[in-house]
């Protein structure tokens, strides 16, 4: 397959070296490449099978404006742009176009949502609370990960209020602890990734997968599949 990677960044750059290591062909485009979306015109984008976005929230709202609108398959693992998320559906589901999204393309985070759930349904009196530490130059607080796992708690047990602590500092690859707290017990449920290597393997699954697939998903509902 030919993929065509948004973003030559720290994920980016690892995500190509992974898609080569796939077999896959690989075209990255930075910024200044880039130019606001302006490159990803129909014609261009028509040689690809599947476009990865590991931008920025902005530059990823963009890029999904210009992809989708021609009918493309998208990965897009960047974070912190939610709230755009009905627009963005709405535009590839009106264009067949394919959108697979995630906060974290990790398959141990994914199997950490899922048991995130378990121990909310669980112990539904415990107070539950989430940190997560990353490296100083990440640019959204809290984390889309951290986001989504309190999303998954207060979804498994609605009266929860589960408050999220963030800290920037060093070179984390990404660290996640969600801790549930009684008077008489704690127990931690806690994924720490070493690198960025499991969000890239994660992201050039997805893209293989949503080539050729139309249509709108996160992550988290096909990861069983990649598993
Ligand atoms: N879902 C997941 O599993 C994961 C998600 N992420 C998310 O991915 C995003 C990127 O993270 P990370 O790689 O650490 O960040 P980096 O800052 O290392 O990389 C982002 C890159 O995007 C480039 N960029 C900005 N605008 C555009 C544009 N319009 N077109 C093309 N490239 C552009 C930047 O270029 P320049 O350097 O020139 O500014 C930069 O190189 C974040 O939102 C992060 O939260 C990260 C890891 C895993
Ligand atoms: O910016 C990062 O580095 C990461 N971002 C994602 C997030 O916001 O959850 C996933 C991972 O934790 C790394």
């Amino acid at each position: 397959m030919l993929f065509l990677v948004l973003g030559r960044g720290k994920t980016g750059s690892k995500i190509a070296d992974v898609a080569h290591e796939h077999g896959h062909g690989v075209r990255v485009l930075g910024e200044e490449e880039n130019r606001n979306a302006m490159a990803l015109t129909g014609p261009f984008l028509a040689g690809f099978d599947a476009v990865i976005d590991f931008t920025t929230a902005e530059a990823a709202v963009s890029n999904m404006r210009a992809c989708l609108a021609t009918g493309a398959r998208m990965v897009v693992g960047t974070t912190g742009w939610y709230q755009h998320l009905n627009d963005m559906k709405a535009i590839a589901l009106r264009k067949n176009a394919g959108l697979l999204y995630g906060s974290n393309f990790s398959i141990g985070v994914q199997a950490m949502l899922r048991t995130a759930r378990e121990l909310a349904l669980a112990l539904p009196h415990y107070k539950f609370s989430i940190s997560e530490t990353h490296h100083k130059d990440k640019k959204d607080a809290p984390s889309g990960t951290a986001l989504s796992l309190k999303k998954v708690l207060e979804g498994a047990n609605p009266a929860l209020d589960v408050e999220i602590v963030s800290k920037r500092e060093g070179d984390h690859a990404g660290l996640h602890v969600i801790e549930a707290r009684s008077e008489d017990d704690c127990i931690e449920l806690r994924h720490e990734a070493f690198s960025r290597r499991g969000f890239a393997e994660g992201a050039v699954r997805a893209a293989e997968w949503v080539a050729g697939r139309s249509g709108v998903w996160e992550f988290s509902e096909i990861a069983a599949q990649l598993s």
